[in-house]
């Protein structure tokens, strides 16, 4: 039985990829739960900055080992979150350049200053190669061959974070969100969206007999803010790793999958989103996933002759045909993690922020 969290609060923190969709997200709910933390939010590109004078925003490319020791330097933190990591869908090396060694540098200028905790923003996707994940948990090993460069590139830098534990005096734990979504969000929902301008919205591939997991971006924060003032007890009282305590309660030097607590059918997702978006026509023609793989194959060969991106790829009919869905309850347990935005409230939420950003743009 994992023991009761205790939590101290944060005095300062770095945030990396501070500008981010998850980084943003975690500044606003550091200003919410820590009023009083000092927050530096250091990112390769500033942009979506909060106007609050009490985040100091700084550039910072972290494939720069010089670049990153003068911004932990700088802001001398206790605590250093790392979101930074290109989005999905580009080419090995700069997964293997930023993700890989970005996050070595990042390590590295945090032992030379002294912080006592890293949190590391991992994926669930670490543990996935294709085959399903059913309700999965943390003692599921990383596969022999990744799924993608994106996927391996997040594992080796989740290992380099969690090998650097207890080093210098520094606790570091990981956390594996999934399908990360809400106001900003430029990956999950904006895709949906894409398929219901292009009037694609009646296709469903497979059965949707597939369950999915999601993660409401303030949920996915807050469990980023309770690892790192849970580690920064565990720093405070034992200094560091405590070997005496049960391996099973550690949050130092482990992985979390992070997730709502709510996996659904992945195309009663896309639907609920058409819903809120003002699209009721989804799903009415089922494309079985083996026509869907040899259609997409197709259009991959025709769009690389046309020059153009293909609108149906073999990875989103795999993925969405694919079961992933995480079992929470080491987080639950270990940082008495709990959801408080439920997967239908996000949902609105997000749509209804969409629909705004369309507004403001039309206008
Ligand atoms: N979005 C998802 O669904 C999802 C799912 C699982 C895991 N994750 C992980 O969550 C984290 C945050 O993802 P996000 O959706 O907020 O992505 P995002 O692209 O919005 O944020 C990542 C930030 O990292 C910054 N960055 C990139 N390269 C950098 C560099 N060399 N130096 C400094 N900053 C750099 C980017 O400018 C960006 O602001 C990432 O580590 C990602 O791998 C995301």
């Amino acid at each position: 039985m994992a023991t009761k969290p205790n939590r101290t609060p944060i005095p300062s923190c770095l945030v990396i990829g501070g500008c981010g969709f998850l980084g943003s997200a975690i500044v606003k709910s550091l200003l919410e739960k820590h009023p009083s933390c000092r927050i530096t939010a250091a990112d390769i590109r500033l942009v979506n900055q909060l106007a609050d004078p009490k985040i100091n925003y700084v550039t910072v490319d972290i494939t720069d080992l010089a670049s990153i020791t003068s911004v932990v330097e700088n802001a001398k933190p206790e605590v250093v979150i790392h979101t930074a990591s290109p989005v999905h869908g580009l080419g090995k090396e700069i997964y293997m350049k930023v993700n890989v060694e970005g996050t070595r540098n990042v390590i590295k200028a945090c032992q030379e200053v002294g912080v006592k905790v890293i949190v590391y923003t991992s994926s669930a996707g670490v543990v996935y190669d294709g085959s399903p994940l059913i309700n999965t948990d943390e003692t599921e090993p990383f596969p022999i061959v990744p799924y993608d460069a994106y996927n391996d590139s997040k594992a080796i830098a989740e290992v380099l974070a969690l090998e650097a534990n207890g080093e210098k005096g520094m606790l570091t734990t990981a956390l594996r969100p999934a399908g990360i979504f809400g106001p900003g969000d430029r990956q999950v929902v904006p895709g949906f969206i894409t398929v219901a301008k292009n009037g694609q919205t009646r296709w469903q591939l497979g059965n949707n007999t597939n369950m999915f997991d999601f993660t409401y971006i303030d949920n996915l924060a807050i469990a980023h803010i309770l690892a790192a003032s849970t580690l920064l007890h565990q720093h405070a009282s034992t200094g560091a790793t405590d070997p005496s305590v049960d391996q099973r309660s550690h949050l130092d030097g482990t992985s979390l999958f992070i997730t709502n607590g709510q996996p659904v059918y992945f195309w009663d997702f896309a639907k609920a989103i058409w819903c809120h978006y003002g699209v009721y026509n989804a799903g009415s023609i089922v494309m079985p996933r083996g026509i869907g793989l040899i259609i997409a194959g197709l259009a991959e060969g025709f769009s690389k002759l046309m020059g153009r991106e293909p609108g149906l790829t073999r990875f989103r009919v795999t993925y969405s045909c694919a079961h992933r869905y995480f079992d929470i309850r080491k987080a639950k347990d270990l940082l008495e993690y709990e959801p408080e935005v439920s997967l239908s409230e996000g949902l609105r939420r997000t749509i209804e922020w969409f629909k705004a950003e369309e507004a403001k743009a039309k206008a």
